[in-house]
């Protein structure tokens, strides 16, 4: 498959929900296959929080990052390039290319401290400005995760006449308790370190240790307790003594993984992003969760992770009580939260099930079904954890 090039469009300046507007608005994309006569076969992939529009394909010059759903799109892949036309935008407010924090303003400065305040709605209103300029009326389907998941809600309330599947995964209606606490400590190790001077630090870079924390907190969010326990468990890392100023393995690995953030994220876009999602909520004035559940005419499938600690298969068993969910699908992982990134063969069996409008497996939970039963799913999981987890008891998941 040839490499799809990030293009860029500008789409005018964006009213927002706050009141604001930002002038000169551009949204970044990628696209695989064509868009056919009818104008009926495209399919919106929307990416979470951190990810952007390369959906697939390897690094290259426009990509400093591998895809992050490798395998979901080309000929003969769930997304099936000889049939569909595949959309992804990067998310605005982000830093792959749409309008965001480090972008120019009006006055050629990069926005800083200086950008608004956005919600996914906004988000979700700059995606319906690039398909009106792409010259798509509607979409076969609008799939995401996490954030991505909430987008695509949000898709499907908003604008039900352009949507006529919808996948929402490890996902809910509104930003729970939990979720905004958990986001407290980040946003304020970011503002908090000295480098970050107001959000106006550009070009110097800006409050790195701030957000190598954030994502510390943020990944051990992603992840189940039991994985970290079956893989790290209380061991020091490698050489080093945590009694003697060494550190633990588990430490270790989520240094890493902040320190990786850092290099390839801006601090701002995350504030931004991370606040989006903390405002997210589909029944702000439209009377409640319910009656905007109720807007939704897309056929609707919800994908919940079992051992997901962060977006629960409780805040997804919400969002599947609207009357359009054909399907409550289990993901069934050890890996918490980014099994959505992670279980692609589970996660891909869902996709093409709502796509082809095939048979829900039984055993499953519907809308007005409450019996609790993981799918079977094969995992693309290590089987190594998958069987100490399962050893360790299901109830752990
Ligand atoms: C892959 C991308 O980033 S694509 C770019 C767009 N990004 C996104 O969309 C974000 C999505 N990606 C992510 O959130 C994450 O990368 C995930 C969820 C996919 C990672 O999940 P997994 O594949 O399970 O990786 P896992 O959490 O085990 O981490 C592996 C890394 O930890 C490192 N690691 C493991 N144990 C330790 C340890 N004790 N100490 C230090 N590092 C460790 C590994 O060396 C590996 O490093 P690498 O990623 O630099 O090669
Ligand atoms: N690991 C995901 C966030 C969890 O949805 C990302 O970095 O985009």
């Amino acid at each position: 498959m040839t490499l799809s090039r990030r293009r860029s469009q500008p789409v005018g300046d964006l009213a927002l929900d706050s009141g604001q507007t930002l002038d000169g608005a551009r949204v970044s994309y990628q696209t695989w296959g064509r868009l056919n006569e009818a104008r009926d076969n495209a399919v919106l992939v929307l990416h979470a929080l951190t990810g952007d529009s390369h959906v697939v394909g390897e690094r290259g010059p426009d990509h400093p990052t591998p895809g992050w759903w490798p395998g979901l799109i080309g000929p003969g892949a769930p997304l099936d390039t000889d049939e569909w036309f595949v959309l992804a935008p990067a998310v605005l407010g982000g830093c792959r290319g749409t309008t965001g924090p480090s972008s120019p303003a009006p006055d050629g400065r990069p926005y800083g401290s200086s950008f608004p305040r956005i919600t996914v709605r906004d988000q979700v209103r700059a995606e319906s400005l690039l398909a009106d300029a792409l010259g798509i009326r509607s979409f076969a389907l609008v799939v995401g995760g996490s954030a991505g998941g909430m987008r695509s809600l949000e898709w499907a309330v908003s604008y039900p006449g352009r949507v006529r599947r919808c996948v929402v995964l490890a996902a809910g209606a509104r930003a729970t308790a939990d979720q905004i606490a958990w986001s407290v400590p980040q946003l304020n190790a970011i503002r908090l370190d000295p480098a970050f001077h107001g959000g106006d630090y550009y070009p110097g870079p800006g409050p790195r240790a701030g957000l190598e924390i954030a994502r510390q907190i943020a990944h051990a969010t992603y992840r189940s307790a039991l994985e970290l326990e079956l893989r790290f468990g209380s061991q020091a890392q490698a050489g080093e003594d945590p009694l003697r100023g060494g550190r633990y393995a588990v430490q270790s690995y989520l240094e890493h993984h902040g320190k990786k953030l850092v290099r390839r994220f801006d601090a701002n876009s995350y504030l931004v992003l991370t606040e989006a999602m903390t405002g997210h909520d589909i029944g702000r004035g439209r009377g409640g969760v319910e009656a905007a559940l109720r807007r939704i005419t897309a056929e609707l499938t919800v994908g919940v992770v079992s051992s997901d600690r962060l977006f629960t298969p409780a805040d997804g068993e919400v969002v599947a009580t609207a009357p359009a969910c054909r399907e409550l699908a289990v993901i069934d992982s050890p890996y918490g939260h980014d099994a959505f990134l992670i279980e692609t063969e589970q996660v891909f069996a869902i996709i093409r099930r709502a796509l082809t409008g095939a048979p829900v497996p039984v055993p499953h939970r519907t809308a007005s079904s409450t019996a609790a039963s993981p799918s079977t799913g094969a995992a693309t999981a290590s089987r190594e954890l998958r069987a100490a987890a399962v050893a360790a008891g299901p109830s752990l998941w």
